[in-house]
């Protein structure tokens, strides 16, 4: 590797001042647009480093697997943010731990029960979620919504899957405080791992502030991001517990693994089980309520899309039942919305950082241990040499291949031994909400005070980890052809 280094240098970037390195040019937020813009002028690895901290941004699909994937034994490890880990504790759960044993037991606590051959059991718990949510959608009289307002039905649709296969908790309000306090936890994580958004993940002595300094504020914020998180995955778990002992609880990832015959679990393991269970909440929520939502925006944007797609539903399926998990083989067009979705509106666009284990060299650039790798997620689903046109929402650009669709979902849920464990249960969980939908409603774009429709310029906000589409209205109605389904649902 010494030999490597000396032949090598590093990857292009910004230009690099003595002590603070590239500081400056670090962008705040929105930093994969930043990103993006530099692709033109450094190339698919941009090397940057913060005050001495290494890091590596890939613009590429081919160059992160390169990397992530074919040398995931040494790029598989996380970064250490003093904000969110450090002094939030939001690394007790998976997501964020470093690579190691910890991390392994929790991971496989979690990912066996949602692999592909584990999934097909909750197809009955999505798609009546699924139902329960267009009735939801249909009991608002006016039958017009702003995404606020819509985003809290999507919101419990989704968490009431999640808590009901991790916890086997009923979720029927999207009052419930286990709820409100997870969605808590989960704008603390998008806010508290915000790449370059904390000065003391730059200069982590700055924890050692007294907290009356001001400067401060950020010490108050990390202990009342980690009293509500250890809290709330404290009384989740403690729920499925008690409801165990009194032989209430329908059979979850967690009572599964408490009551499993001859086993015995020790304190040590239930402590790894709940925040290996609450990471499935964790990492399934808002990516999901994202993607749903920018779902019902290019339905509003491009009602073509919408016209196909529901064509294909009521060729395939019928308008007599509704569509079901069973169907989505049969239903390639919707596949592919739900995946130009999540290419044209990444809910992760920088993925989560990976963090380098040991020096490593790369068609001829030399990467220092310990870098921060920085996977460009939305470069990566706009790139030209990739996606044709990329600019242009065209769910037809796959041909219906499962093939092409995958160059998607091979980034958009991320890469090497990291990868999203969730990823086939996400897709089936928005799959049954998108096509339930589509068979029984129609999403029309909103309509101005002259009664005229309009459509809305929308972008995606939030600067944090996940992001979502701004605000915009729009009307679901129920569709005349299908009003006898909504006996069913
Ligand atoms: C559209 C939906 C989803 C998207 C776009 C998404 C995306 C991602 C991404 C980009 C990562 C980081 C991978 C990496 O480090 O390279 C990740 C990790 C993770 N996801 Fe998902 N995810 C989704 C749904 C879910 C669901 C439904 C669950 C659970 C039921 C889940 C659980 C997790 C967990 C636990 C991790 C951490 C993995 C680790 O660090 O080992 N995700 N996801």
């Amino acid at each position: 590797r010494s030999k490597g280094k000396k032949l090598s240098s590093l990857p292009p970037g910004p230009k690099r001042w003595p002590f603070i390195g590239s500081a400056f040019h670090m962008p705040k937020h929105y930093a994969w647009r930043t990103f993006s813009k530099w692709k033109e002028v450094y190339g698919n690895i941009i090397y940057l480093d913060v005050l001495g901290t290494p890091i590596v941004v890939i613009n590429s699909a081919s160059t992160a697997k390169d990397l992530l994937d074919k040398r995931s034994s040494i790029y598989s490890d996380r970064p250490h943010l003093v904000m969110a880990s450090e002094l939030a504790g939001l690394d007790q759960a998976f997501p964020l731990k470093q690579y190691g044993e910890a991390w392994r037991t929790q991971r496989r606590l979690i990912s066996q029960h949602l692999s592909s051959s584990a999934i097909p059991k909750y197809h009955m718990i999505q798609e009546s979620e699924a139902s329960k949510f267009v009735l939801r959608v249909l009991s608002n009289k006016g039958l017009r919504w702003t995404s606020e307002s819509l985003r809290k039905q999507v919101e419990l649709g989704i968490a009431a899957n999640i808590l009901n296969v991790t916890y086997g908790y009923p979720l029927n309000s999207a009052d419930d405080p286990f709820l409100r306090q997870s969605t808590r936890v989960m704008d603390d994580f998008s806010k508290t791992t915000e790449a370059g958004a904390w000065i003391v993940d730059m200069i982590p002595q700055l924890k050692y502030m007294p907290s009356w300094m001001p400067g401060s504020g950020f010490l108050k914020t990390a202990r009342d991001v980690r009293s509500n998180y250890e809290a709330v995955i404290k009384k989740l778990f403690q729920w499925t517990k008690d409801n165990l002992d009194n032989e209430m609880a329908i059979p979850s990832i967690c009572s599964t693994a408490l009551s499993a015959k001859g086993s015995y679990v020790s304190a040590a393991l239930e402590e790894q089980l709940s925040f290996a269970a609450f990471s499935a909440l964790g990492g399934g929520l808002d990516t999901n309520i994202s993607t749903f939502m920018s779902f019902i925006l290019a339905m509003v944007l491009y009602p073509e899309v919408q016209a196909k797609a529901r064509a294909e539903i009521d060729n395939v399926v019928g308008t007599l039942r509704l569509p079901t998990l069973d169907d989505k083989e049969s239903l390639p067009f919707v596949r592919s919305v739900v995946t130009e979705v999540m290419r044209f509106y990444p809910p992760v666009p920088l993925g989560l950082p990976h963090s380098l284990q040991q020096d490593d060299v790369y068609n001829d650039m030399f990467l220092p241990k310990k870098s921060i790798i920085l996977p460009n997620v939305w470069y990566m689903l706009h790139d030209p040499e990739v996606f044709d046109k990329p600019d242009i929402f065209n769910p037809s650009r796959y041909g219906g291949l499962e093939s092409e669709m995958q160059k998607v979902t091979d980034i958009t849920f991320g890469f090497g031994r990291r990868v999203c464990p969730g990823r086939h249960f996400a897709e089936n969980s928005i799959f049954s909400m998108v096509a339930t939908l589509l068979a029984t409603c129609e999403i029309l774009p909103p309509s101005d005070s002259t009664g005229k429709e309009y459509k809305p310029e929308v972008s995606m906000v939030g600067s944090g980890t996940i992001v979502f589409c701004g605000p915009f209205e729009c009307t679901i109605k129920p569709r005349p052809e299908s009003s006898h389904l909504l006996g069913e649902l």
